[in-house]
């Protein structure tokens, strides 16, 4: 009888191997039959969808197997061959992706508040940030999202004028060391921004920071760049492949360093806390203390907001942001960490998990996307001359020759440095999609089509902003695209670089208050330059919008407001 090197009879493994082949093959063909089965209704409303099917089960993943410039633009470029006014379809694997452009569609998805459930790629941000505001659902997402929304309130963003000037002065002095080289702008926006994250929402001093903000920002855009490789590298998304690859080391190493950052702001954080209530225990006898502390705790009153402020958003839109008083009261309104510490401690509302999932969340999305708004801001102003120089007329309207720092007021009369903001984010929206997860079908307003429950809803910023029927000439800079009557003729939800509705980013009139002090302060004391033309940037699909190439400028000291403005 033949017997192998192991002892085992080759017969027997065959046996085996056959066994095996003929239970395991049918069990596999019914299983696909069932999958299909229970997908029917996805397959048949996904083929009334104008869209590719692409290769049996990998559908147009192979698209995917690009660098991030060429991803972009294969996609964008994909884009074209659709009519705009309705949805259309892409597969990767097994998953159905719907991409809305048409204004009403998008309206149906982002201004309900059943449609809220984040698509599956947001679970790969959970070893970073936990089930925080970005990726959390359901009653966790509205509880949270109500205590968070109000400590973004304009009444205690007034409060953090004075810190955006600091740290904007800052910046200023860091890139006069630059001379007039050529270098990329993006560095410098990334470290300001976690900086004054730190110093204004989680109120602890950056001194207080062991890793500066830029070691922050670079391990951000590192983990960025792996999740981005894991949300088009189909095999990458299981954590049981992902785990044996040198990124899942690379992730651990880089999860530690952002995780280390929370934790030191945390740990100040509460620190002073207690040590702030101990005060305030010894003060209590002491009949005025009350009322000092409140004192202390209070803004001043916000003004009348002039028209032509839209803070980011379509004029008409309203978000919770918008609400003025939320019933907490004036006077006791409190920035984000003050307000989510005190939860914290007082042990009903907030683990110290949750606190520092929301912290985490918040450094994130509140640096990034800032962080490349203002990048790309810079670039096009060097790209822009005759606008850059209508900014610095209306700077010098504002300012005169005076380098006093910003004032809250004076950012209500940058109407024209709004509009470009506006616009910037027009072109080249920092967050460039915005995905859903459907639980139900629904029916959309542009057409015929049904929605089926389990697809994935992509919201195409970037595809939304440049349709020239609501953008004449989409891929021209124009920042009369927002001047007021432009934009009152405009559907609502043409313009969303902060998503609209129930799950609008909550950081947005943060955002457009801390663009306009820093990107005047760089402009009252820069011309800037673009080294490489706008057609030739190479834009990257990433979660967010990147140039590929870096955002290259060179600054030239500007000698007085005076001359640019004559
Ligand atoms: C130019 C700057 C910014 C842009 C373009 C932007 C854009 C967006 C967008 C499009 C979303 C929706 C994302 C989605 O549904 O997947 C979002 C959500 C969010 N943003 Fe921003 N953002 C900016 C700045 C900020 C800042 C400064 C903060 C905080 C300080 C912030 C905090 C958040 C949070 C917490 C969410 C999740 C809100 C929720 O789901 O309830 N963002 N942002």
């Amino acid at each position: 009888m033949a017997v192998d090197v192991q002892g085992i009879n080759p017969l027997f493994m065959l046996s085996a191997f056959n066994l095996f082949f003929y239970l395991l093959t049918p069990a596999l063909v019914l299983w696909y039959v069932y999958y299909r089965m229970s997908r029917k209704q996805l397959y048949e409303l996904a083929h009334k969808i104008q869209g590719s099917d692409g290769l049996p089960f990998l559908g147009n993943a192979l698209d995917f197997l690009r660098d991030s410039h060429a991803i972009f633009h294969k996609i964008y470029e994909k884009s074209f061959e659709f009519d705009l006014t309705k949805p259309a379809k892409m597969w990767i694997g097994p998953r159905l992706m719907i991409f809305l452009t048409n204004p009403k569609d998008v309206e149906v998805i982002l201004s309900s508040n059943v449609y809220i459930d984040k698509s599956p790629e947001y679970r790969l941000f959970e070893p970073w940030l936990g089930n925080g505001l970005l990726i959390s659902t359901g009653d966790k997402w509205k509880a949270h999202r109500k205590l968070i929304a109000p400590t973004f309130h304009l009444n205690v963003l007034k409060s953090f004028v004075g810190l955006f000037n600091v740290n904007s002065r800052e910046t200023v002095n860091k890139l006069r060391k630059m001379g007039n080289k050529e270098f990329d702008i993006h560095d410098f926006m990334s470290e300001c921004t976690v900086e004054i994250l730190l110093e204004t929402a989680m109120g602890v001093s950056k001194k207080t920071q062991k890793k500066s903000g830029f070691e922050y920002a670079a391990a951000v855009m590192k983990m960025c760049d792996i999740l981005h490789m894991r949300h088009t590298h189909l095999w990458m998304k299981p954590d049981f492949i992902f785990n044996f690859t040198k990124y899942a080391k690379q992730q651990v190493g880089l999860l530690d360093l952002i995780h280390s950052l929370t934790n030191n702001v945390l740990a100040k954080k509460k620190e002073e806390y207690f040590k702030n209530k101990s005060q305030l225990t010894e003060l209590s006898d002491s009949p005025v203390a009350e009322e000092e502390v409140i004192e202390t705790n209070s803004t001043t009153e916000v003004e009348e907001v002039p028209y032509g402020n839209s803070f980011g958003q379509s004029a008409g839109l309203k978000d919770d942001l918008d609400v003025d008083d939320d019933g907490i009261g004036e006077k006791k309104r409190k920035a984000f960490l003050d307000l989510l510490i005190e939860c914290s401690e007082n042990g009903v509302v907030l683990s110290d998990q949750e606190v520092r999932e929301q912290v985490d969340t918040i450094m994130f999305e509140g640096h990034d996307t800032t962080a490349a708004g203002s990048s790309f801001f810079l670039c096009l102003m060097g790209a822009h001359k005759d606008i850059q120089e209508k900014v610095v007329e209306e700077l010098y309207s504002i300012f005169g020759d005076s380098d006093r720092p910003v004032t809250f007021q004076d950012t209500l009369q940058m109407k024209y440095l709004e509009r470009c903001i506006m616009e910037t984010l027009r072109m080249y929206p920092p967050v460039p999609i915005i995905s859903r997860q459907l639980k139900e079908n629904v029916k959309l307003p542009s057409s015929d089509t049904v929605l089926p429950t389990g697809a994935t809803i992509v919201i195409a910023t970037f595809k939304i902003h440049r349709n020239e029927e609501t953008f004449p000439n989409p891929d021209v800079f124009n920042p009369d695209n927002f001047l007021p009557e432009k934009s009152a003729s405009r559907h609502y939800y043409a313009y969303v670089p902060f998503s609209a509705g129930p799950r609008s980013c909550v950081g947005r009139k943060y955002a457009m208050l801390k663009l306009k002090i820093i990107l005047s302060t760089i402009l009252r004391n820069f011309v800037v330059h673009s080294t490489v033309a706008e057609k030739d940037w190479k834009l990257q699909a990433d979660i967010i919008l990147k140039r590929t190439d870096g955002f290259k400028i060179v600054l030239e000291p500007r000698k007085s407001l005076v001359k640019s403005a004559a």
